[in-house]
């Protein structure tokens, strides 16, 4: 039996059965430090035992089959944390998972996993792989056994190891750079964000320009300032976008967005007029601050027939680190190119009447005032009635939200003084704020699996157009 799609994410055990092993909380002592040493969960174990017994996994082919495999994950990671105790749970998350986020850093830089990767990934003694490294040998064998007690690589023999899929993939740039962004960009706000919080009173940040990110880092600029004014800080970020997208379902499929019968049929061919007054091919979907063109990738691979022109915008920074394939593809890629417009969104949006405007991990980078800017200059480029904006994000469900939302919404808090948000909240900043009607809520934990982002279909409302 497989897993319905309301079993994905969460564990099927009611978060409230009451934890009959443990002691009643009247006897709560905070002075017996014997709990410490006890499972966290005990009362909770033998039901997740029994819940995860109750499928057949072995019928399930886990690569083809997305649902499944997290919802094993998800009840696998709700017995660990409930047999775990205290003790274990801090150990693990204060010394051995800090360390092995600096060790594989340090695996990355020093092109460690390269190393291992090659000859098909063979075992590879200590000896060999600090020879390769130009590596203290000594502690390289220290931090490989670490790794390999994480369950990152495999240790073969008493000096000997071989990379598993995940350490083979710390060679690809998307995870490498991920790991370099958060050393370099995240961590430093994120572990200041007791100080900042405990100068401001415990208040949210609520400015772009006056958070954890800027006082972790000791500057003025702004995240996306501080990333054009390094190359190398572009391209971790950049690298990072492409791996958090991957794996993902694709934002258009019918699973998702169902972007043949919301977008393709009802398209309009009829040319446009462009800002400056000429005359111009229609235009299907603009990807706004779409980055390297991942998201566009995607939609022309799902629908290489489309009809109109794809745009991506972003900054110029950025556009130049896209890939020239993007604009120039060959014939069996791409029927078409996707073309690279320079635009800052909180400028007037070029592209009038276009069929659809695409905002993915757009709108959680900002303030709510900076947000109805950049909605209020779509909003103006929009044809009531016909232009969709799609707004590609984490719709956090009020009840039993995964960690995949809310650990970045608290990184956008971070970073930017912004936001993940529920539907509730969506509708107050589209509808209330910028004054755009929400016509349709895709994908996301409402209509179909935690863990996936949601699209929010917008209108401007056809009683609107008078105004324009
Ligand atoms: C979090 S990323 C999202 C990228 C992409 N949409 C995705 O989901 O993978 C935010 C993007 O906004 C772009 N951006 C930031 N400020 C911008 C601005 N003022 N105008 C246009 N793009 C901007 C960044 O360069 C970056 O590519």
């Amino acid at each position: 039996m497989a897993p319905s799609v309301q079993e994905i994410y969460h564990d099927t055990v009611d978060n409230t059965t009451p934890n009959v092993k443990a002691s009643p909380s009247s006897s709560f002592d905070p002075n017996d430090i014997s709990i410490n040493a006890r499972p966290c969960d005990l009362g909770r174990v033998s039901s997740l035992i029994d819940d995860i017994a109750s499928y057949n996994w072995g019928d399930i082919d886990f690569s083809k089959d997305r649902n499944a495999r997290i919802s094993l994950l998800s009840k696998a990671r709700s017995l660990v944390a409930a047999l775990e105790t205290p003790r274990e749970t801090l150990i693990r998350h204060i010394g051995a998972e800090t360390s092995n986020f600096y060790t594989i850093v340090i695996g990355i830089e020093t092109n460690l996993f390269h190393e291992m990767a090659k000859d098909n990934g063979s075992p590879k003694t200590v000896t060999h792989l600090a020879s390769a490294i130009s590596f203290d040998p000594d502690l390289l064998r220290r931090m490989l056994r670490h790794l390999a007690a994480m369950n990152h690589i495999i240790q073969t023999g008493s000096d000997e190891y071989r990379p598993n899929n995940f350490s083979k993939a710390l060679t690809t740039s998307p995870i490498a750079g991920s790991y370099q962004f958060y050393r370099d960009i995240c961590l430093p706000a994120m572990s200041n964000l007791h100080k900042w919080l405990k100068t401001k009173s415990y208040q949210s940040p609520q400015t772009i320009i006056d958070n954890p990110f800027t006082f972790g880092h000791q500057t003025s600029q702004t995240f996306f300032e501080v990333i054009a004014s390094s190359e190398k800080n572009n391209q971790h970020f950049n690298n990072h976008m492409v791996a958090y997208c991957q794996g993902q379902p694709a934002w258009c499929s019918p699973e998702v967005y169902p972007a043949f019968d919301r977008l393709i049929t009802g398209f309009d061919p009829t040319p446009s007029s462009s800002s400056d007054g000429s005359e111009e091919e229609a235009t299907l979907l603009v990807d706004i601050g779409g980055n390297v063109g991942h998201d566009l990738l995607t939609f022309s691979s799902c629908y290489p027939s489309h009809p109109g022109r794809l745009v991506l915008q972003d900054l110029p920074s950025v556009l130049s680190s896209a890939p020239p394939s993007l604009s120039s593809p060959s014939p069996t890629s791409s029927p078409r190119p996707i073309e690279l417009h320079p635009h800052n969104f909180f400028t007037p949006q070029p592209i009038l009447s276009a069929r659809a405007y695409y905002l993915h991990h757009i709108l959680h980078d900002w303030p709510d005032s900076k947000c109805l800017s950049i909605l209020s200059y779509i909003k103006r480029a929009m044809k009531p009635g016909y232009s969709r904006l799609l707004i590609n994000e984490s719709i956090i469900p009020e009840r039993k939200a995964g960690w995949e939302a809310t650990y970045l919404d608290l990184y956008m808090m971070v970073l930017f003084g912004a936001r993940e948000r529920t539907e509730r909240e969506w509708r107050v900043l589209l509808e209330d704020g910028a004054g755009l009607k929400v016509v349709g809520v895709y994908g996301g934990p409402g209509g179909g699996v935690e863990g996936v982002e949601g699209v929010l279909e917008c209108e401007v409302a056809l009683e609107d157009e008078e105004e324009q």
